[in-house]
């Protein structure tokens, strides 16, 4: 067995540092892409090679799962037309106008890029967990064409100050299955944190409904800091890099969340074409 097949059947997290058009990947494009057509999947984005790479760095060129992941995110966008079916930001610019998400400017020490969601933004009488959701999806389809996010990952700080009743009722356990299947196997990012503050009390029953879904891998990964989170936070993103809110000497959430945006907003063609019933 020459070495590339073996990688290809094992995995190798050493090739996603390849070139795009490096032999290697080449031919790893070129053996999924017969595989997925052969298997007939054809969904909207088509199977370009950009599109079949990532897959491809989620799991770091095994083959196999990276075909796996190919179906599954498929099929978790077929079952979710209620967050899939239309991609463009315009319908949720009041949730981000009123900053309920921001992307950091830098990546974190590992080359990840850092999200921040803010749960006291997001009024439930005006947005359902359904539109909330999709804000997630928009931000990781434009994140998941970045080559150095491919490789290294996002990683999500959760600040669940203000978190109420309403908000949980909104967690049912399709959500939250759809939480987990997101976050496991049905999306191309690779999951290297979650970041959880301010987290109430009664957040944990939410906690404990999504947790049975996730593998250990990646429930090891999610860490709940509680409200006095500022020395564990820092433990893991550098100050410079954080917004002054959460103790940092980064541009502020308002400057973040703006950005973000303006950023999405220039990204709306593009999110219409990936849209499920586009
Ligand atoms: C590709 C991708 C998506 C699409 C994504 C997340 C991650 C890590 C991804 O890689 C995390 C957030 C999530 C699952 C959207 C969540 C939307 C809900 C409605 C927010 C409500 C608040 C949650 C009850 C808070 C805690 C959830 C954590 C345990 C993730 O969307």
């Amino acid at each position: 067995m020459s070495e590339a097949q073996e990688d290809y059947e094992k995995g190798n997290p050493k090739l996603n540092e390849l070139p795009d058009h490096s032999p290697v990947v080449a031919e790893a494009i070129r053996i999924i892409r017969q595989r997925a057509e052969a298997e007939g999947e054809q969904g909207a984005p088509g199977l370009s090679e950009h599109f079949l790479l990532r897959f491809l760095r989620a799991r770091d060129f095994c083959i196999e799962q990276a075909l796996r992941l190919l179906k599954n995110y498929h099929k978790w966008r077929k079952e979710c037309p209620e967050i899939t079916a239309d991609l463009r930001p315009s319908p949720l610019l009041e949730l981000y106008g009123a900053g309920y998400h921001g992307v950091l400017r830098a990546r974190d020490a590992y080359g990840s890029r850092v999200l921040i969601y803010r749960i006291e933004k997001w009024d439930p009488k005006q947005f359902t967990a359904y539109e909330v959701f999709r804000v997630s999806l928009i931000t990781s389809e434009l994140l998941v064409q970045e080559t150095e996010t491919q490789i290294n990952g996002i990683k999500a700080i959760f600040d669940l100050q203000g978190w109420r009743f309403v908000h949980a009722l909104q967690i049912t356990p399709s959500i939250a299955n759809r939480i987990a299947a997101v976050m496991t196997d049905s999306f191309p990012l690779k999951v290297r944190g979650i970041h959880l503050i301010n987290e109430p009390l009664f957040f944990y029953p939410v906690y404990s409904l999504i947790k049975p879904f996730l593998p250990e891998k990646i429930r090891q990964r999610i860490h709940l800091h509680g409200c006095c989170y500022m020395e564990t936070l820092h433990q893991h993103f550098a100050e410079n890099i954080l917004p002054p809110e959460y103790g940092g000497t980064g541009p502020s959430m308002i400057d973040l969340c703006k950005e973000w945006t303006d950023h999405i907003m220039n990204c709306e063609d593009y999110l219409l074409s990936i849209s499920e019933r586009a």
